[in-house]
């Protein structure tokens, strides 16, 4: 069965690599892109793209959904617009698979039911890249024993949101293993806001944000005369397309929304 795909965001980052690696891939067809300017037509037309990329460029997701009747709609887009673009998608039974990050708890939540009411399967991705899922899990089990915890995200300067999808998804993992407590000195006071990062249960995560840079995360845990570090870089978004594809094809297995890779690999 060819899956019919349709992708947010082609121009982006990472949505030029997907839009390249659903090309590659026999088992799918690229339907269409939405983009939020009008640029061109046709993919073709873009400087980004050689001239036999002949898909149909929309500026409107719904006349994209209606004409084009794709099965998977894979956003990269922005954590302003995800949120409307994935609810859009299951309303008009098209089965959304989300790398954007930046979603708020009540949106997931939201998202989770809508999914298992419609009986139409979500995948929302905060890291496609294994190494990362595996740094993430890692983390999770290491809570259990060291359970003082700061996270160091680092990621390229053109990044929206802070923290990162990822550093919120392995301080949520490391919740379920971790009893919340505060860390550092019980007297401690911040001199200048914001030094000690942000506090999730008393487990801090720090958001650095330098050119340079593409995604990089480590996972410090103190105890005793020890320090574990688990650290997970990324150097080319190439590291996130086995997960891009993988989400492609599992989510037509599903009927309800899985939130992180970890849970279906
Ligand atoms: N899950 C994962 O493994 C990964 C997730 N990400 C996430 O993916 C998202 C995209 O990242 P990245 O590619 O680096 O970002 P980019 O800024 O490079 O790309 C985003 C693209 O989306 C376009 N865009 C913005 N709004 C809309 C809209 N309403 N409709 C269609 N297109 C739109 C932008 O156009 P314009 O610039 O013209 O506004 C831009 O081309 C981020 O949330 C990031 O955190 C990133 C890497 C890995
Ligand atoms: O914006 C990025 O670049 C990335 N975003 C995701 C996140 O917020 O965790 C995944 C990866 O870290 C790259």
């Amino acid at each position: 069965m060819t899956i019919r795909v349709a992708i947010a965001g082609p121009r982006g980052k990472m949505g030029s690599e997907a839009v390249h690696t659903v090309m590659k891939n026999d088992n799918m067809e690229l339907v269409a892109v939405l983009d939020h300017r009008e640029i061109a037509d046709s993919l073709e037309d873009y400087a980004e793209f050689p001239n036999n990329y002949c898909i149909p460029v929309y500026t409107d997701l719904e006349s994209l959904f209606k004409t084009e009747r794709p099965d998977v709609f894979v956003d990269l887009t922005t954590p302003e617009t995800v949120y409307k673009h994935t609810k859009e998608a299951l309303l008009n039974g098209v089965r959304p698979v989300i790398g954007t990050t930046g979603f708020t708890d009540e949106q997931l939540e939201e998202l989770t039911e809508l999914s298992t009411e419609l009986k139409l399967g979500t995948i929302i991705a905060p890291n496609f890249a294994i190494g990362a899922i595996l740094m993430m899990k890692f983390s999770q089990m290491a809570a259990a024993y060291l359970p003082d915890v700061e996270i160091i995200e680092m990621h390229h300067d053109r990044k929206l949101d802070a923290p990162s999808g990822t550093a919120n998804k392995t301080a949520q993992l490391i919740q379920e293993n971790r009893r919340g407590h505060k860390q550092g000195h019980p007297d401690e006071v911040e001199t200048i806001e914001g030094a000690r990062g942000a506090d999730i249960d008393g487990m801090r995560i720090h958001s650095v944000r330098l050119p340079g840079l593409v995604a990089h995360q480590q996972v410090l845990f103190g105890g005793e005369g020890q320090l574990l570090t688990l650290r997970h870089d990324s150097f080319s978004r190439s590291s996130f397309m086995s997960g891009v594809k993988f989400s492609i094809e599992k989510v037509m297995e599903l009927d309800d929304l899985v939130y992180g890779l970890e849970n279906i690999l």
